[in-house]
């Protein structure tokens, strides 16, 4: 599961050393037929956070914690945006091009998330099957994990076996209840995202870990940081 206990936690003064940029970074559209979008300026380094909006805006956002539709019942993100490594970001536009194909897309509930939001979910809800413990980090704090969903060409969710963050057991991947097309779908993000360089949680069908994860360092940097701004007028 997703604690990370048995992984080197990051110390403190090292966190607060790192100031990730986050660069423009343009894309355009390839010719008619391909739908993937071409990046005009690949970003230097599979560790830079890009925002994955500008990249490829076929991917849907529903920032559920910039809400307060959230089991926190609270807004407790500045801005509605995925920011994450480019080694995430890149994956993950490949996975939303093979969806594509059959008329699918994806929906991110989540992606970047600053450590001080990661100890006020904690204090709620301090069950390590659902919410990593702060004293370790989440790969969310590392920009390296994204929550998501599957969508139709419409925008429309996918049934799935449970709604986005419902702490229970039908939210597992071995929970075999619900419909015959909750567990195809559940079957088909899961399937798609490992193909595509993730690693899944057995307690949540919605999270994923980036390959790697384990070489970004835990951030705290709160979402709309005047440093992270990105210029989408060269998109
Ligand atoms: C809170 C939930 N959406 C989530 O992301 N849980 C994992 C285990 C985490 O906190 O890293
Ligand atoms: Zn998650």
């Amino acid at each position: 599961q997703s604690s990370e206990s048995g992984s080197n936690p990051v110390p403190m003064d090292v966190k607060s050393e790192v100031k990730p940029e986050v660069k423009p970074t343009a894309i355009s559209a390839k010719p008619s037929g391909d739908p993937e979008p071409m990046l005009e300026r690949i970003p230097s380094s599979p560790a830079q956070l890009v925002d994955l909006q500008a990249i490829d805006p076929r991917i849907r956002l529903d920032i559920r914690y910039a809400t307060t539709n959230n089991f926190l019942k609270q807004k407790v993100y500045p801005v509605s945006r995925c920011l994450l490594r480019w080694a995430a970001a890149e994956k993950l536009i490949k996975a939303q091009t093979e969806l594509a194909k059959q008329g699918l897309g994806l929906k991110v509930y989540d992606c970047y998330r600053p450590l001080s939001v990661q100890k006020q979910m904690w204090q709620v809800l301090p069950d390590d099957r659902y919410v990593a413990n702060p004293a370790n980090g989440s790969r969310h704090n590392r920009a390296s994990a994204v929550d998501l969903t599957l969508v139709d060409r419409t925008g429309k969710e996918l049934e799935m076996p449970s709604g986005f963050d419902d702490f229970s057991q039908r939210s597992h991947l071995g929970y075999q209840g619900g419909s015959q097309a909750a567990q195809k779908n559940r079957r088909l993000l899961v399937d798609t995202m490992q193909r595509h360089g993730f690693l899944p949680i057995q307690t949540e069908w919605w999270h994923f870990d980036v390959k790697g994860w384990q070489d970004f360092p835990i951030l705290d940097i709160p979402l709309d940081a005047a440093s992270l701004t990105v210029d989408r007028s060269k998109n």
